[in-house]
C-alpha cells in the first residue's frame, strides 16, 4: 500500500465521529501511518480532538450539522466512534459514496438495542437470554413482572449503563422508569432483559479487513453499574466455550458487514455463550490490548479499515483498571503514584477537560500473569486520585 504525507492534496483523510479516550488512540495509530486526521465530538478539546490535526465540535445528533462538516472536510474513511450520532447523516453520506466504517447500517443496527437484538436472536438466530420491549410504564411494570426479578432495563439507545438499572422488584419499577430517562440517546423505548446469572463475561474482539476476520484473545471484564471497571486479557474459557464465543462472533460480524474491528460483548454459562450486544468499533474493555499485543485493538481497527494483514503477536497476559473521577472539576488533575511508572506497568490520561462523577479519566495498564496483572491492576487504581 502506497502511504501519502497528511495535510497535501493527495492525502488520505480519517474523520471521527466521537473523540473520547479510544478515538484519541486510533488518532495516533493513523497519524502512524501518515494519515491526515479530523476530530469531531459534541464539545471541545475533547481527548482526540487533541492529537488530530483539525477538530471540530458539533452536535453529532443533528444531521445537516454532520452532514455539513462531512462534505466539507471530504474524508476518505468515517469512523464512528460514540453511539450518538444521526444516522440519516451517515446513510445520506453513504449513498453520495463516502465510506461509513464499517458500514451505516451496521451503525444503525449496533446504536439502536432493538434492532440489534432481533437482528442478532431473530434473523441469525443467536442465543442470547429472553427479552421484550417496551414504551410506557405501564409496560415496563406488566412485563417485569412477566420476566420476573431481578431484570435488566436499559433504554434502546445509550450508552456506558447511562439509563439501566437492575430492577429487584415491582416496587422498583418506577425508580428504572425514571433512571432511563438518562439515557445517551433515545429513552422513548426500553428493553427489558431477564438477567443472565453468567459465570463471567467477554469481550470478543474480532477484525475484518475485507480478506479475513481475526480474532483477539478473549478478554474478561468486571462491570459497575453497567460501565466497565476491570478487565483482562486472556479470558480462560473451555475450548468448547471459546469456539462458541468464536462462531457467535463471526456469525455477528459477519451479518453486520464491512471493515474495521469490532468488539463483541458475550455472557458465558458452562460452555453456553450468550450474545448481549456489539461495537462496531474499538471496545473499553479492549484498552488492555495496548499492554498485551503487539497491534492494539486501535492498530488493528486501522490495519482492517485500510485493508492491510491483520496478524499481530499477543505478548502476553495482562490487565487494565479504569479510573473514574470522584469529583466535579473544570480543571481535572489526575494524582498517579509513581509506582505505577514501573517496568510492567503504566498509566494513559485521557485529557479530559471536565471531570463529573463517574466519568473515566484515565487508565492503569499492567503486564503479567492474569491472575497477578488483575491483583495489580486493583491495587494500583486505588493509587490514582483526583487532585
Ligand atoms: N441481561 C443481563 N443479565 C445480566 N447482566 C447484564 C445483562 N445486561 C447487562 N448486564 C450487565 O451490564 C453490563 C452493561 O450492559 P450493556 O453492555 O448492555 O450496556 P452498555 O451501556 O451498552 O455498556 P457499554 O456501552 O459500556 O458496553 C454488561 O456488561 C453486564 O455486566
Ligand atoms: N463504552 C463506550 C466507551 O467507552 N466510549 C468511549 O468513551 C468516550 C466518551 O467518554 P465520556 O462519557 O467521558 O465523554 C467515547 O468517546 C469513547 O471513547
Ligand atoms: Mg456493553
Amino acid at each position: 500500500m502506497r502511504f501519502s504525507a497528511p495535510l497535501k492534496s493527495n492525502s488520505k483523510k480519517i474523520m471521527l465521529l466521537g473523540s473520547g479516550e479510544l478515538g484519541k488512540e486510533v488518532i495516533i495509530e493513523a497519524q502512524r501511518l501518515g494519515l491526515e486526521t479530523i476530530a469531531v465530538d459534541r464539545y471541545a478539546d475533547a481527548p482526540a480532538h487533541q492529537v488530530a490535526h483539525r477538530s471540530h465540535v458539533v452536535n453529532m445528533q443533528d444531521k445537516d450539522a454532520l452532514l455539513e462538516i462531512i462534505y466539507r472536510e471530504k474524508p476518505d474513511y468515517i469512523l464512528p466512534e460514540i453511539e450518538a450520532l444521526s444516522i440519516d447523516a451517515l446513510f445520506e453520506a453513504e449513498d453520495k459514496g463516502y465510506n461509513v466504517i464499517p458500514n451505516a447500517n451496521a451503525v444503525s443496527k449496533t446504536m439502536n438495542r432493538k434492532n440489534i437484538r432481533t437482528f442478532a436472536a431473530e434473523t441469525l438466530g443467536l442465543k442470547t437470554g429472553p427479552y421484550e420491549f417496551v414504551t410506557t410504564e405501564e409496560g415496563l411494570r406488566e412485563t417485569s413482572k412477566r420476566m420476573g426479578y431481578p431484570c435488566v432495563i436499559k433504554p434502546v439507545m445509550s450508552s456506558s449503563g447511562h439509563g439501566q438499572s437492575i430492577c429487584r422488584s415491582e416496587d422498583e419499577v418506577a425508580h428504572s422508569w425514571e433512571i432511563a430517562k438518562e439515557a445517551r440517546g433515545d429513552a422513548s423505548e426500553l428493553i427489558v432483559e431477564a438477567f443472565v446469572d453468567f459465570d463471567y463475561e467477554i469481550t470478543m474482539l474480532t477484525a475484518r479487513n475485507g480478506k479475513e476476520t481475526v480474532f483477539c484473545e478473549p478478554i474478561g471484564h468486571e462491570q459497575r453499574d453497567g460501565d466497565y471497571v476491570f478487565s483482562w486479557q486472556p479470558m480462560q474459557m473451555s475450548e468448547a466455550a471459546k469456539k462458541n464465543a468464536q462462531d457467535i462472533a463471526k456469525a455477528i460480524t459477519d451479518g453486520l458487514g464491512g471493515q474495521g474491528i469490532f468488539g463483541v460483548e458475550l455472557f458465558v454459562k458452562g460452555d453456553e455463550v450468550y450474545f448481549s450486544e456489539v461495537s462496531p468499533r474499538p471496545h473499553d474493555t479492549g484498552m488492555v490490548t495496548l499492554i498485551t499485543q503487539s497491534q492494539s485493538e486501535f492498530a488493528l481497527h486501522l490495519r482492517a479499515v485500510l485493508g492491510l494483514p491483520l496478524g499481530f503477536t499477543f505478548y502476553g497476559d495482562g490487565a487494565s483498571a479504569a479510573f473514574k473521577s470522584e469529583v466535579h472539576n473544570y480543571a481535572p488533575v489526575v494524582d498517579v503514584d509513581d509506582s505505577l511508572f514501573s517496568e510492567n506497568s503504566f498509566v494513559r490520561v485521557f485529557g479530559k477537560p471536565e471531570a463529573h462523577k463517574g466519568r473515566r479519566l484515565a487508565v492503569a495498564l499492567v503486564f503479567d500473569k492474569v491472575e497477578a496483572a488483575l491483583e495489580k491492576a486493583r491495587e494500583l487504581i486505588t493509587k490514582v486520585k483526583d487532585a
